[in-house]
């Protein structure tokens, strides 16, 4: 039987870390119930890879001319989602080396986005652009069922708070946005709200939902916490910072093309959100997401070793790049 050897290299966009596993690079591909085995393997944070991750970025193959490559996105629980805002950034990085070019478009569910080398946030910390898109606010493509209203648009949902204010969209995966003071975002109630909309039987998003709370800063300078579906809370989401984005300036009154500053626990990103004045694009809004794209390291393994629950992950040697030094003085400085 011929072992297949998999190359696991783990990257970070704002610290929202995920392993990239390249199906091209294989001498057969996984099918999908073993990439959701492995993903849930080497994501857990306490017995995992490299202490573990958010998910598993996948890259394959395009379906049709046009993308240099596919990603698909595998949530730390083997849940698949349409859309990584972060994870796209560094798998722009990925296949932008390979194919040796800086701008080009990367296949996902729900469209091909146009990614491409930015201008550096800081000396040597890589930085790639990503399109965000397409957006939508209708009930249907949130999986959102609440007292059959066709859209949420700065609304209280009294089942999860009588306080919070709520707006709800996919970009496109789903996303719900509260405007919040210091004290809530930093406070227990996004854990309370979030968990139970992902908890798998609730009725207002029976898929679950990507729950963010937005404290704003300054004119155009944000802070957003994000509790994942699939994963719990992390140090950031990139579609999460472009919703909140978006749903900041059309509460704003509308002023598109605008750089925004959104910071992160994990770091920060710039977001420029425009309305759609090109046939070209996928819907009438979208959102330019600017940030980091670090490689930590990789490890060769055996897909006979991911199968073991005997071998060891935490043990497995990781060849480092060394940037992560340089992204955490980025940080400091910020
Ligand atoms: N961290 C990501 C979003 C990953 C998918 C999300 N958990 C979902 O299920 O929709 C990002 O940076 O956008």
């Amino acid at each position: 039987m011929i072992q297949v050897e998999i190359s696991l290299t783990k990257v970070h966009g704002s610290d929202n870390e995920f392993f990239i596993l390249d199906q091209t690079k294989l001498s057969r591909k996984l099918t999908d119930s073993e990439i959701k085995a492995i993903t849930k393997r080497v994501s857990d944070r306490d017995n995992g890879l490299w202490q573990g991750a958010d998910g598993v970025l996948v890259v394959d193959e395009p379906t049709h001319s046009g993308p240099l490559g596919m990603m698909r996105v595998i949530n730390a629980d083997g849940s698949e989602a349409s859309m990584c805002g972060n994870g796209i950034r560094t798998i722009a990085r990925y296949l932008g080396q390979e194919h040796r070019q800086l701008n080009f478009k990367i296949q996902t569910m729900y469209a091909d986005l146009l990614v491409e080398q930015a201008t550096p946030l800081a000396p040597s910390i890589q930085t790639f652009q990503a399109e965000i898109s397409p957006i939508s606010f209708a009930a249907k493509d949130l999986g959102l069922h609440w007292q059959d209203l066709p859209e949420l648009h700065h609304q209280k949902i009294s089942v999860l708070s009588d306080q919070l204010i709520f707006t709800a969209v996919a970009v496109p995966n789903p996303h719900l946005i509260s405007f919040v003071d210091h004290e809530t975002l930093t406070g227990p109630e996004l854990g309370r709200i979030a968990s139970y909309l992902n908890n798998g039987d609730n009725p207002i998003f029976p898929d679950g939902v990507n729950v963010s709370f937005v404290e704003v800063l300054a004119a155009n300078h944000l802070f957003v916490r994000t509790y994942e579906r699939g994963v719990g809370y992390t140090n950031a989401c990139g579609t999460g910072m472009s919703a909140s984005s978006l749903v900041y300036v059309l509460e704003q009154g509308g002023h598109f093309e605008q750089e925004l500053n959104v910071q992160n626990p994990g770091g920060m990103v710039k977001t420029i959100v425009h309305e759609n004045t090109d046939t070209e694009r996928h819907s009438l809004y979208w959102v330019s997401l600017v940030g980091n794209a670090t490689f930590l390291g990789a490890a060769m393994l055996t897909l006979e070793q991911l199968n073991d629950p005997d071998f060891d992950l935490t043990q497995v040697h990781f060849e480092e790049t060394g940037e992560q030094e340089k992204y955490r003085q980025f940080i400091a400085s910020l």
